[in-house]
């Protein structure tokens, strides 16, 4: 039995150690070498043929020799291998001598054996000799077990030497015999050996089946500690888990303590600086409290001398407020009195401009412009202006200019000089600024109640425009009447607020052509019909139907009113040409004024043709109207040669132009009818041209030479107008 065991090995490798130490169970090494299958069954069968000869004395010679003879062959095939093997053990001799005592059974009695080992073939030699020695038989090999039979005689006996054959044999059988008690001797150390080395199976199973005992236990154990270590690793992993977690929880929530942290550095940076600048700021305090304390007490014992003085003052004011009360008494009386003097004022002023005449002429000469002051310094030759106040205009025709006579008779003088008066004749070089300073009185009386009428007449050319509405450079040099007067009404209201009065104002534009009425802050897409009618209280105010007319409160509400009517003229003038000459143009302003302290109203009372001379005045109500009129250019025209559209225009130009003169002569001759329907234009105006209106002409003439005989037309148009005393201004006593 093989009691080689192999070492038990744990899962991680390390050995566990052996129950017993492998010395003491390596069984002989004399045993281990195999026998090859025909060595051992030649050996059993010459054991079993010993045992037979030996137990049974009775055989013969023969039998023995075979028998002797298989067992040396046995052994000599045995002896040359055990020679040439190296295991001591097993060819030592002295092993087979040991004598077969209880002692060999023992281990410790093995041991010796095995630390003879290795023996050497010297040795294993001697070992021999000393067999042969004691047994007095010569080892034999498989190679000598044929010599014994020679050496009876290796010379051979012949066949009749029977008894030395005989002896031969004898001697061989003698020397079998010594062999086979040696032998015998050796099988019985065998048999010994044998049995010890069952016990020690035996032991060696007792062992084995304690240590596969404890292997099964250690197994079990190794299972048990494999799965308490799978428990473990489990558990060390959930643990390794849970604090894999609770550290990426730390880790978070370190992160998140360094960012506060971080914040909370950057408020505490922020707080001290902000706390050093608190310093600083405390320390300025302090050394500026320190300053106001010293300056307080100086404020101290100021004000205890103020107290002082205040005590005087508070005496001083009370009689002060004594005498405001006085004062205020007297203001109110002045004021009673300014207002009664403005009321006053209003009735000479109007006084003064009725004595003036209710229709007065500007005449107007504008300066030469482009072309017309070529080969000329400015001078004008056949136009002067003698006079110092600057009433006096006299006309000289230069050349041999036939005139026809009917045209001069009013103003003919001597060489062809015609000289013609007006209330003010402005020269080429006058402002528009000087002239307004002429005509802002009649605004003042559209204040008052009054209508007015402002007419800019001339032939094309003459600078009606110019003078009505100024250039439309944005120059406010040259802004014309109408700016002006509405710049004059708004000044002037607010200055009047103070005494009481208030104002309201309703604008509308309007051009007449070709007798017919266009609203110029209207939609110009819109063909409407626009009559004239009377209407109102009495039927005496003019208005007309369909008419735009816009409430204003400001004067940049009028000036964008102006501009939209500029715009509609200019459009309209692309349709028809030259329209704007043929044309006339009607700005309307109506004023409702009253004074809450007085009572005064405006009113426009048109019936009425009494002097304000000759009345006790009393204004219950009062409105005026201001309109300011472009009219269409007065040359000439020919009706002969136009035809058509033209001819149309030409005829309702002349008609309303003449008819303004025949409503101007009615009114100046006091007829009983003054024929205002006869044109759109007196129709419109009939209101402004008599009764309590005042009315005022621009004759505008043209500085040119060739345009003399127009401008002679224009002049003398005017005289006869001017020439007109068509009645005083009055207002309605209710
Ligand atoms: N006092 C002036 N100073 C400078 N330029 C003037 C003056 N009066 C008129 N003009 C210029 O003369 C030209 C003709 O004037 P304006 O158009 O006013 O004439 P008008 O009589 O209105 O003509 P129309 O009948 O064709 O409308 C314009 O270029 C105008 O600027």
């Amino acid at each position: 039995m093989d009691v080689q065991r192999k070492p038990l090995i744990t899962q991680n490798g390390s050995r566990l150690p052996q129950p017993q130490s492998q010395s003491k169970l390596k069984p002989p090494t004399s045993f281990k070498r195999p026998r090859s299958p025909d060595e051992v069954s030649a050996c059993k069968r010459s054991r079993r043929d010993t045992s037979t000869s030996s137990s049974n004395e009775t055989l013969n010679s023969s039998t023995v020799s075979i028998s002797i003879t298989s067992s040396k062959q046995c052994l000599s095939s045995s002896v040359p291998k055990l020679r040439n093997s190296k295991s001591t053990s097993t060819l030592r001799p002295s092993v087979l001598k040991q004598p077969s005592t209880s002692k060999t059974k023992s281990t410790a009695t093995v041991k010796p054996i095995s630390r003879q080992a290795p023996v050497s073939n010297k040795t294993t030699s001697g070992n021999v000799s000393r067999a042969v020695e004691s047994t007095g038989v010569e080892p034999t090999t498989s190679n000598s077990t044929a010599k014994p039979t020679a050496a009876g005689g290796n010379r051979k006996r012949p066949t009749w030497d029977l008894k030395g054959r005989l002896q031969d044999m004898e001697e061989l059988l003698r020397s079998q015999d010594v062999h086979s008690q040696t032998l015998a001797t050796q099988l019985t150390d065998y048999n010994q050996r044998i049995a010890y080395l069952e016990s020690q199976k035996n032991q060696l199973s007792d062992v084995v089946s304690q240590k596969e005992q404890q292997t099964s236990d250690a197994s079990k154990q190794i299972t048990n500690l494999r799965n308490q270590l799978k428990n473990a690793e489990d558990e060390f992993n959930s643990m390794k888990r849970k604090y894999q977690q609770e550290l990426d929880d730390l880790n978070f929530a370190n992160t998140s303590l360094k960012r506060q942290r971080e914040a909370l550095e950057g408020d505490i940076l922020a707080l001290q600086q902000e706390t050093s600048g608190l310093k600083s700021t405390m320390s300025q305090l302090t050394s500026a409290q320190a300053g106001l304390n010293a300056e307080l007490e100086s404020t101290k014992l100021l004000l205890d001398q103020s107290v002082k003085d205040g005590k005087d003052k508070d005496a001083e004011i009370q009689q002060l407020k004594k005498d405001i009360l006085a004062h205020l008494a007297t203001i109110d009386e002045n004021n009673a009195k300014l207002r009664e003097h403005e009321t006053e004022r209003r009735k000479l002023h109007n006084s003064i401009q009725e004595l003036k005449g209710n229709i007065r002429v500007f005449c107007r000469v504008r300066p030469l412009i482009g072309d017309e002051t070529l080969g000329n310094d400015g001078s004008l030759q056949h136009m002067s202006f003698p006079d110092i106040e600057g009433k006096i205009l006299e006309l000289e025709k230069i050349g041999d200019v036939s005139l026809n006579e009917s045209t001069i008779s009013a103003a003919r003088r001597a060489n062809n000089k015609y000289e013609f008066n007006f209330d003010k004749v402005f020269q080429p070089t006058s402002t528009q600024a000087e002239v307004f300073e002429e005509i802002s009185q009649l605004i003042q009386s559209a204040l008052d109640g009054y209508n007015v009428c402002i007419f800019a007449y001339g032939q094309t050319g003459s600078g009606k425009t110019y003078t009505m509405e100024g250039p439309n450079t944005g120059d406010p040099e040259t802004i014309g009447m109408i700016p002006r007067a509405v710049m004059q009404i708004f000044d002037t209201i607010r200055g009047l607020e103070d005494n009481g009065w208030q104002y309201q104002f309703e604008a509308s534009f309007l051009e007449i052509y070709n007798e017919t009425i266009r609203d110029l802050l209207g939609n110009l897409k819109e063909e409407v019909k626009h009559e004239i009618k009377l209407a109102g209280q009495g039927n005496n105010e003019v208005v007309v139907t369909n008419l735009t007319v816009v409430p204003v409160t400001t004067e940049k509400q009028i000036h964008a009113l102006l501009k939209t009517a500029a715009q509609n003229r200019a459009v309209a003038e692309t349709k028809c040409n030259e329209r704007s000459s043929r044309s006339h143009s009607v700005f309307r302003l109506k004023i409702t004024g009253s004074n809450e302290f007085t009572g005064e109203k405006c009113q426009d009372l048109k019936e009425s043709c009494r002097s304000i001379l000759e009345q006790d005045h009393v204004y219950p109500d009062s409105s005026g109207t201001l309109n300011l009129v472009d009219l269409a250019g007065s040359e000439r025209l020919k009706e002969s040669g136009s035809e058509g559209q033209r001819l149309k225009e030409t005829q309702n130009i002349n008609k309303s132009l003449s008819n303004l003169g025949i409503v101007i002569l009615a009114l100046a001759n006091k007829d009983s009818h003054i024929p205002y329907r006869n044109s759109k234009l007196t129709y419109l105006l009939q209101n402004s041209l008599g009764g309590n209106s005042k009315t005022l002409m621009f004759v505008n003439v043209s500085p040119k030479e060739d345009n003399f005989q127009e401008t002679l037309n224009s002049l003398r148009f005017a005289t006869k107008v001017n020439q007109c005393n068509i009645g005083t201004a009055t207002k309605k006593i209710k």
